[in-house]
């Protein structure tokens, strides 16, 4: 029985302590699922934590990337800087010498309008000792009906080398004629141009300049004016040196040109620019009006303006080609009328704003034949006795202006009345005449 209890006790004791193990195995089992979860949590913290340490690897690895562009350009920013500061120190030395160079600019701008000017008076004086009316006279060559008839020249061109001319007359008769240049048959246009091209110049200068060619008719007026195109007169090469000037000089002086071409028939003036304006075509005349003291104007003439010598040629023609269409016979209208080209030139001097405004007048006269001589009745006899008037006219306006006259006699004929205010101040005249 003892025993028996004994092995009750046991039992119970064993109970007792087997409950103790089931609870103490609950308990390790909780803590167990505990750090299982514990766990868990850490090993996702971890993969978390690697995926940040890859994308941070990354990351530094894009600005080591980053970091290395940087440094090249940060060199290149280097280079270029000294580059700057080189390029600023030229600019600094340019600056300063432009300035020198605007001073030097601005002293040899007022030394040249000083030269400039000294020039112009030299010159001026220069046209006044060589006198501002001048004659040439240029002798035309015999033509074949000429030399078949046996014709001989009258004129002694051995003496005329100081301008002095030897007409030999009947039997031992002679006559010496006094002139600033002569040419004889053998010296062709460009030889009677070289002594006419310094007016171009004077012209441009402020100049009024006026080219007369006057003689008989057929003696070779408008063959030296206008003459032809393989050999050029007077016209066509004033023109052409006078653009060359123009553009020689186009950094200092600005010029504006325009050109007229205009007719003196049986004393009426008519503009040879507008179409039918002949003579025999019935079209207005044109008057000359004082429009200020001292300035003379022709309203309604045409006035193109022309910036290169191919145009002022081409205008020329044209009033050229109008008054040999317009007459029904060209050789007897041309020569009973005086043909008129006016060239205008209007000139600013870029450094002093100096203005100039002269006129060039090319003048193909009609021509000189004494009524006496030609016989002439009723219009040509009204032709020859208006020309001999604006002839003497013209000649009385030269020994006026010659002997420095106080009345100069512009109003006598319609040719000198359009000439007044280029024959009133600084002027060149020059008559040549042909024989
Ligand atoms: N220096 C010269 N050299 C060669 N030929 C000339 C010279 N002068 C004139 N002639 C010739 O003489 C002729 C007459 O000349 P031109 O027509 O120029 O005379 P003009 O005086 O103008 O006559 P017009 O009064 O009728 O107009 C033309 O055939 C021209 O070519």
């Amino acid at each position: 029985m003892r025993e028996n209890e004994l092995k009750t006790k046991e039992c119970r004791e064993a109970q007792t302590s087997l409950r103790e193990l089931q609870m103490e195995l609950m308990r390790k089992s909780m803590h167990v699922g505990s750090l299982a979860f514990a766990v868990e949590g850490q090993v996702k913290e971890k993969t978390r934590w690697c995926q940040l340490l890859k994308d941070l690897n990354e990351k530094f690895k894009a600005l080591k990337t980053e970091h290395q562009i940087l440094l090249k350009e940060s060199e290149e920013y280097k280079r270029c800087l000294s580059d700057a500061t080189q390029m600023t120190t030229a600019i600094h030395q340019y600056v300063s010498q432009y300035a020198n160079l605007e001073s030097e600019f601005k002293d040899l701008k007022e030394k040249f309008s000083e030269e400039a000017k000294e020039r112009k008076d030299l010159y001026n004086k220069l046209i006044e000792l060589k006198g501002n009316i001048r004659v040439f006279c240029r002798c035309r060559p015999l033509n074949t009906e000429e030399t078949a008839e046996g014709a001989s020249m009258a004129i002694d061109f051995d003496s005329a080398k100081d301008g002095e001319l030897i007409v030999r007359g009947h039997v031992s008769s002679k006559k010496v004629f006094k002139f600033d240049s002569v040419f004889n048959p053998e010296e062709d246009q460009e030889k009677v141009f070289e002594k006419t091209a310094p007016f171009a110049t004077s012209v441009l200068d402020g100049f009024n300049v006026c080219i007369f060619a006057y003689g008989q008719t057929g003696t070779g007026k408008t063959f030296t004016m206008e003459g032809t195109e393989g050999a050029r007169g007077v016209n066509y090469r004033i023109l052409d040196e006078l653009f060359r000037v123009v553009k020689d000089r186009h950094d200092l002086f600005q010029y504006e040109i325009t050109v007229s071409a205009l007719e003196v028939y049986n004393e009426q003036i008519h503009d040879l620019l507008l179409t039918g304006s002949q003579p025999s075509t019935t079209t207005k005349r044109l008057e000359v009006r004082q429009v200020a003291e001292g300035v003379h104007h022709v309203p309604g003439l045409v006035e193109a303006r022309v910036s290169n010598m191919d145009e002022a040629w081409d205008v020329l023609q044209t009033g050229s080609k109008a008054r040999v269409v317009g007459s029904t016979n060209a050789n007897e209208h041309s020569s009973r009328s005086h043909c008129i080209h006016c060239v205008m030139v209007k000139g600013e001097n870029l450094m002093n704003g100096e203005r100039t405004n002269s006129k060039l007048w090319l003048i193909d006269l009609a021509g000189s034949e004494r009524v006496a001589k030609t016989d002439a009745q009723g219009e040509r006899l009204k032709e020859a006795q208006n020309i001999n008037k604006s002839l003497s006219a013209l000649g009385d306006v030269i020994s006026a202006l010659a002997t420095k006259s106080q009345h100069i006699p512009f109003r006598n004929s319609k040719l000198t009345h359009l000439l007044q205010d280029s024959l009133s101040t600084q002027f060149c005249f020059l008559l040549l005449m042909l024989v």
